[in-house]
């Protein structure tokens, strides 16, 4: 079996999805969690781009001891020098440098002849190699490259030190088997490629990131770059999930394996979705709600009779639903802890007691505490937001305009009249963001509103999604509750706290 590395660049390529936002506990807390996922590298960040990048790729490069951590550059000195800067107390750092082959994008964008992009690729290889021995060069637009320039640029990055040669798919336009073809060529053509380990980095402009990737692993390749929920740059990347249950569950087809410890799945994608605000769709592979539902009668007499009937993949194996107890009121924290367990869901004892809290609370309002509530409690993460919910109330009817009360509460302690407001809205939830809006002292523009019921039955919780507009600021938010106004409330004042912590709006003096 061939050894198959996983890149996973969710807090790289996954941040760069419009209204994603992590802050630097929030990167860490995710790196940790790919750590225990046994990805081979995070790509924790792009260090150049502001002081937060840089902090979270340090503080990823300094605690998280068993992963090599990589950060991204340009082929410039100023982002070698930054990235090589960060990631100075990592166990195992790469730096990955990248600039664009395509005839379009040496043209238009770089404005660099071939010789150029060629002088780039040498001095920023050489460059990166005399920080550290692990080397990534990436040949952006790589798919719509010239096969022999490419080449030839890759065969200068390997005579400058690179150990590892990168072919993105970046606009998403390759096909499987046209890529595999290209991969294949491009390996043949390079000079020292044995030395090597070579890469693909697919985008999913098609929905064809996953297979174009698959179909480059049978052409030969060693790494895949990938994000957790398929996150990432415009239709996002390749989603990791996808990757890892394909490889798993046809190796006959790849002869591949990978480190992926596959129980972690669920709770990556949890944590995932919950700290970037980009909810997963329903039917989305491996890790949508839907994915092991069973609706049609043949289909449930199917897996009554024989679960292989249809279903290719247990849902243990991916870390789901493997809570044996029924959680309700009247349980204790011996039962909450095993559930916790059995969900892979590992918390600290002082965490753990908050936790439990927090549960006695949830079910007080629900018979039952579901795997999905669990992972929401556990997502729960405990940064101290800047604004959280004193209390709220909303009057709203058929006759009546809707109206809503919101009082805040700042980390401050900040006098509490300031930050109570009223305001009327269009409905209850429009209402409450105007409240929250005059609180703040801005205007937040709801580009997106959804909610969903993260369970099936009439008490499950409700889960609110929001993209908000900041000035130019589009910062992402999720609540979760069993009323769905207060999941409202939060989602919007998560999105604030998120424009605030950034530092792209400010609770306004009075
Ligand atoms: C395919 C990818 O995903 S690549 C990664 C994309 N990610 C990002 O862009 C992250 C966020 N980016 C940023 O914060 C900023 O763009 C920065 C800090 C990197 C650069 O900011 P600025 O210096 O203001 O430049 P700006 O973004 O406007 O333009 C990019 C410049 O880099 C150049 N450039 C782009 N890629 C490369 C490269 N790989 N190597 C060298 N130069 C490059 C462009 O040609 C342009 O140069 P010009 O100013 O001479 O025209
Ligand atoms: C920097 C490279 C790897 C990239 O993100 C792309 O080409 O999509």
């Amino acid at each position: 079996m061939r050894q198959i590395e996983f890149f996973d660049t969710t807090l790289r390529d996954g941040e760069q999805s419009p209204g994603v936002a992590l802050n630097v506990e929030e990167k860490l807390q995710i790196a940790r969690q790919l750590e225990k996922l046994g990805v081979d590298i995070i790509e924790a960040g792009f260090p150049i781009t502001s002081p937060g990048d840089f902090q979270a790729v340090s503080l990823i490069a300094e605690k998280v001891r068993d992963t090599k951590i990589a950060g991204l550059a340009r082929a410039e000195v100023q982002d070698i020098e930054r990235a090589w800067e960060a990631l100075k107390k990592a166990e195992s750092p790469r730096i990955h440098t990248f600039i664009a082959t395509s005839p379009i994008h040496m043209q238009y964008k770089l404005r660099k002849t071939k010789e150029q992009v060629l002088e780039h690729t040498k001095m920023a290889v050489e460059l990166a190699k005399s920080k550290v021995s692990d080397v990534e060069f990436s040949a952006e637009d790589a798919s719509r490259s010239e096969v022999d320039f490419l080449a030839q640029v890759f065969s200068l990055a390997i005579k400058s030190g690179a150990t590892v040669l990168n072919i993105p798919d970046t606009v998403g336009y390759a096909v499987p088997d046209e890529f595999a073809e290209f991969v294949k060529a491009i390996m043949t053509k390079t000079e020292g490629i044995e030395k090597v380990k070579v890469s693909v980095h697919c985008h999913n402009d098609l929905g064809l990131a996953v297979a174009n990737s698959l179909a480059a692993v049978k052409a030969g390749i060693q790494q895949i770059e990938c994000a957790v929920n398929g996150l990432g740059e415009r239709a996002g990347n390749a989603a990791l999930e996808e990757l890892a249950m394909a490889l798993y569950t046809r190796k006959d087809q790849y002869m591949a394996q990978s480190r992926i410890v596959t129980r972690e799945i669920t709770k990556t994608s949890r944590l995932v979705s919950r700290l970037s605000g980009m909810s997963v769709q329903h039917n989305k592979s491996i890790v949508g709600k839907n994915a092991f539902a069973h609706e049609a009668g043949i289909h449930q007499d199917g897996v009554l009779k024989e679960r292989s009937t249809y279903e290719i993949i247990s849902p243990e194996m991916i870390g789901l639903d493997m809570n044996t107890i029924v959680l309700g009121k009247h349980s204790g924290r011996h039962a909450l802890r095993k559930s916790l367990d059995d969900l892979g869901i590992d918390i600290g004892e002082e965490r753990f007691q908050k936790l439990f809290e927090d549960f006695k609370v949830l079910a007080e309002k629900k018979k039952v505490v579901t795997s999905s509530d669990l992972f929401s409690l556990a997502d729960v993460h405990e940064l101290e937001e800047e604004l959280t919910i004193d209390y709220w109330q909303v009057v709203t009817g058929n006759n009546l305009k809707p109206t809503a009360t919101i009082g805040l509460q700042h980390k401050n302690g900040e006098e509490k009249e300031e930050l109570i407001k009223a305001a009327y809205g269009d409905g209850p939830v429009a209402a409450a963001y105007k409240a929250i809006d005059k609180i703040v002292g801005i205007d937040g523009e709801l580009l997106h509103y959804n909610l969903q019921a993260i369970d099936s039955g009439e008490d499950s919780q409700g889960e609110v999604n929001v993209t908000v507009k900041f000035r130019e600021h589009i910062v992402a938010g999720r609540g979760i509750s069993t009323d769905i106004i207060e999941a409202s409330v939060k989602a919007y004042l998560q999105a604030v706290n998120r424009a605030l912590g950034k530092g792209w709006v400010m609770v306004k003096k009075r």
